[in-house]
């Protein structure tokens, strides 16, 4: 028997850096949504555990004990299964990619024979416990707090990686300021053009210094600000991968194919967000 699991890119529609504790870690609150674009995850049970990498993303990607995958597989326990996994999503990239894809291990190992998921996946890495729900949330403490938020209007994304890997450690170190406002609650709007205007005055206090180190950043966030029907440009996680928000799924096509025809070699692509 093989099981699949999804492992959907994750958006931080805003992320606020509110502190640090004392072992380091950030203190984040930061609204979070998901893809229909993602990394897949194959389970098949087998005498040991296994890791394959397959997919347009594979290259660079680890295959051995140091993929998030085998280490959600080594920390859930159970009998051993052969792990493939087809990787779409650019990494290293600010969209969640190996946190996706640990979650989609835990989730799909738990389908294969109900054994139970972890009592702290947050300890695999801050975005697990959001990306094991995979739903629209908002996440807060270092990531471990996870909790519904009210529904979204009908939001569609274009995603745009320039193909520069962003460290997350890095863009950490190098913050400034570190003790900022956290979000208000989230307003409950229908329209995507309430909800943007709601959501441009939040923050995604990582942009500057991932902007430092990733000058192009910039240039994404001004090609999404110019296509046509864009409610809201910004970079989701510790970059470099931004979004553009649209009112329909074609509109953020068109952005996608505009964008794509400017720059071929960039990773970009179109999706509701929920
Ligand atoms: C920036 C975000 O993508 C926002 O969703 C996440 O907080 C990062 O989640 P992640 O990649 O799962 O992060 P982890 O693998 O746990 O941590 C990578 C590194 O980022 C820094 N880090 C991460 C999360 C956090 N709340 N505070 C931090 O300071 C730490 O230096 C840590 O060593
Ligand atoms: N399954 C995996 N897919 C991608 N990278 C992985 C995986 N497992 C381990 N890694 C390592 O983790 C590093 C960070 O990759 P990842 O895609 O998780 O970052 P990210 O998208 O910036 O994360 P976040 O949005 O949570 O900050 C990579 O450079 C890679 O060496």
């Amino acid at each position: 028997m093989t099981v699949e699991a999804f492992a959907p890119a994750k958006i931080n529609l805003s992320l606020h850096v509110t502190g640090r504790r004392a072992d380091g870690y950030h203190l984040l609150d930061s609204l979070v949504a998901f893809a229909d674009i993602g990394d897949r995850i194959r389970l098949t049970p087998a005498a040991e555990w296994s890791l394959a990498v397959e997919g347009p993303m594979a290259p660079g990607v680890p295959t051995g004990e140091d993929n998030l995958c085998l280490k959600a597989a080594r920390m859930m326990g159970g009998p051993p299964a052969a792990i493939t996994l087809i990787k779409e999503l650019p990494a290293a990239a600010g969209i969640g990619g190996g946190s996706a894809d640990a979650a989609a291990v835990l989730r799909g190992l738990n389908a294969l024979d109900e054994r139970p998921l972890p009592a702290e996946p947050v300890a695999l890495g801050a975005d697990i416990p959001v990306c094991l729900r995979a739903r629209a949330a908002r996440m807060r403490g270092i990531g471990e707090q996870v909790e519904d938020v009210p529904s979204l209007p009908p939001l569609y994304a274009c995603l745009v990686n320039p193909g520069v890997t962003v460290p997350t450690p890095d863009i950490f170190a190098t913050l400034t300021q570190r003790e900022n406002a956290p979000m208000p609650d989230i307003q409950e709007c229908t329209e995507i053009e309430e909800f943007a205007v709601w959501l441009a005055r939040q923050r995604n206090d990582l942009e500057g210094p991932a902007r430092a180190i990733a000058p192009s950043i910039g240039v994404v966030l001004g090609l999404l600000a110019a296509t046509s029907g864009c409610q809201l440009a910004r970079m989701s996680g510790s970059g470099a991968t931004c979004f553009g928000l649209y009112p329909s799924l074609p509109e953020a096509r068109e952005a996608a194919a505009e964008i794509r025809a400017q720059r071929p070699n960039w990773w970009v692509a179109a999706t509701p967000l929920g």
